[in-house]
């Protein structure tokens, strides 16, 4: 009995359609056998049925793609599908590539956000993701036993996790080992004097400047702070006013590009037998494996992040896991330098925008450092409650890493109650900090505007309009407040990105007066912000005024 080519073609999708459905194969192998070994095989079983060969390919090729994907789609949003519950943009329910274009247009914070305001607390943003906007879901996806999703593919070189691709949680504890260590009392205090270097050389390249984009000045800070602190490498950046080594732009071209195939990490497997030269990812392989050589062979006399990596000693020498020590560090050169530089730069923003605020800052700062006085020091830098709330009042407007951090409720466990909801099994869930941190429900009155006082413990309070409302009509939910994630696999450089942030305020303001020049410019910064990764920000001009 002849089967007719359309009955074949229908089954041979559904089985494609099966297979996808319960192994979800990504592999370079699989899909070229079900995505074109089955239709080339179909071809060839029944090319005899059709005029010609171009006919058969053309009928086959096309009918078993058109197949698969209309029984892809249509389980997707039927009824049977386990997110089938949730509310959600149709598009995003279709395919995670309606995301992967929401992060190309670069304001993906502010769609999730708009998505929760419309469809409520829970929201199916792709096919098989939830993204959850309730307080009470945060410590269930972040501190609990769920593995870090699919997003973070993209996160390897060679096949190769770093720290924070890692999904595993035995190898995950193992590598974050050394940074017990890393973020002691003496380490922190070793760091200090890099940070020190820092500071004194940005200071000296803005005195002769009168007006600078303080955006651009934030990164060169950071990434020297990063280069020397992780190891102990010059990247020069402040005193050539540029990026020397091309690592910055490298990162802002890379971040772009992972930012968006995040969404759709199969397409990695792909990418990664097309030509790599010249792309962003070499250029920043490059200058980790010359800083890296550079600093193996200085030897262990350094007291900087890698010392702590490699388990350092100066009787033994090297010890431990090099490469993982290699890839760590230069992860965290790209995980500290722009994520502090965003932050203090929003500071700036928010600092320039509320003069008044601006010269509370300063007050204090004059009173714990006088004028003339090393402001690296961190013992002395904690206990200046209102620069601790301005950074953190800057962190919880726009958490440097805008998107919901991403988790798996694994196959097999037979699903979770994640706050109040439940997600089902082979689903993707993240708490969208960027709208959790202004939700009124955790943070009232005015949970949209840059109010450091929220973060002070008074009787009373007086808001930006001049108004005063009593303690007892504030909100201020601390627990909803993860701008460093929560966790075990929460940010690893917490302490270095506080004392950074802190002292290179006070070194600034210090010896600096700031105004804006520009007004439209400076107006449109908020709106410049781009979501891709990490968070791409524009110019931010100022004007420059020396104090003495
Ligand atoms: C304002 C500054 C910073 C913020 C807001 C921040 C935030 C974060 C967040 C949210 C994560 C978790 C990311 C995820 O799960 O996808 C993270 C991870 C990480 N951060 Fe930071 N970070 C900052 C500065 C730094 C600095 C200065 C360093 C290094 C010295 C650093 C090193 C790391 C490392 C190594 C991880 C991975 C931890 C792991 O997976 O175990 N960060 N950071």
């Amino acid at each position: 009995m002849a089967f007719k080519p359309s009955t074949l073609t229908f089954l041979a999708s559904l089985t494609g359609w099966w297979i996808y459905h319960l192994f979800e194969p990504t592999d370079l192998l699989s899909t070229s056998l079900l995505l074109l070994g089955v239709p080339t095989v179909l071809t060839t079983l029944l090319q005899v049925q059709f005029t010609s060969l171009v006919t058969a390919v053309l009928a086959i090729f096309v009918s078993y793609y058109f197949i698969l994907l209309a029984l892809v789609t249509g389980y997707r949003l039927s009824p049977f599908h386990p997110l089938a519950q949730y509310p959600g943009p149709l598009p995003g329910k279709m395919s995670k590539l309606w995301d992967a274009w929401m992060t190309a247009k670069g304001n993906h914070h502010q769609y999730v956000r708009a998505l929760h305001d419309k469809y409520g607390d829970i929201v199916r943003i792709g096919p098989n993701e939830l993204s959850i906007r309730h307080g009470d879901a945060i410590a269930p996806i972040l501190t609990k036993d769920l593995r870090k999703g699919p997003y973070y593919d993209s996160r390897q070189a060679d096949g190769k996790p770093a720290l924070d691709g890692i999904r595993d949680f035995v190898e995950h504890a193992a590598r974050r080992k050394p940074w017990t260590k890393a973020m002691s009392i003496s380490a922190m205090k070793g760091y200090s004097e890099y940070l020190t270097k820092t500071v004194d050389e940005l200071v000296q390249a803005l005195e002769v400047r009168q007006e600078v984009d303080i955006s651009d000045w934030m990164t060169f800070a950071a990434f020297d702070f990063m280069g020397e602190m992780i190891f102990s490498t010059e990247f020069g950046m402040i005193k050539a006013g540029k990026d020397t080594t091309g690592i910055w732009h490298a990162l802002e071209e890379g971040t772009f590009a992972a930012g968006i195939l995040s969404h759709i990490p199969w397409i990695l497997n792909f990418l990664k037998y097309s030509p790599q030269g010249g792309s962003a990812f070499v250029v920043l392989q490059t200058i980790g494996a010359r800083i890296a050589k550079q600093r193996i062979e200085a030897g262990s006399n350094k007291r900087d992040l890698f010392h702590y990596l490699v388990s350092e000693d100066e009787s033994t020498g090297m010890k431990l896991n090099i490469e993982a020590a290699i890839s760590d560090g230069m992860m965290s050169i790209i995980a500290g330098s722009d994520t502090s530089a965003t932050n203090l730069t929003h500071l700036f923003y928010f600092l320039l925008k509320n003069p008044k605020m601006k010269k509370r800052l300063q007050e204090e700062i004059d009173r714990v450092f006088p004028q003339g006085e090393e402001t690296a020091d961190y013992t002395k830098q904690s206990e200046m409650p209102y620069l601790n709330a301005c950074i953190n009042e800057a962190l919880r407007l726009y958490p440097a890493v805008l998107l919901g951090l991403q988790r798996r409720v694994e196959k097999g466990t037979g699903g979770r109650m994640i706050g109040p909801f439940f997600v089902p099994e082979g689903t993707q869930v993240s708490a969208h900090l960027f709208s959790l941190h202004r939700d009124p429900r955790y943070f009232y009155p005015i949970p949209d505007t840059f109010w450091p006082d929220r973060w002070l413990t008074q009787s009373s309070y007086t808001l930006p309009s001049g108004d005063t409302i009593p303690s007892t009509q504030l909100t201020h939910n601390k627990a909803v407040f993860n701008p460093f994630s929560a966790g075990r696999q929460s940010c690893a450089g917490k302490l270095i990105a506080w004392m950074e942030m802190r002292a290179i305020m006070c070194g600034v303001l210090q010896k600096f007066d700031i105004d804006p020049i520009n007004g439209s410019e400076f107006e449109s910064y908020e709106n410049g912000l781009v979501e891709v990764y990490i968070t791409h920000r524009g110019a931010l001009p100022l004007r420059l005024k020396a104090r003495y």
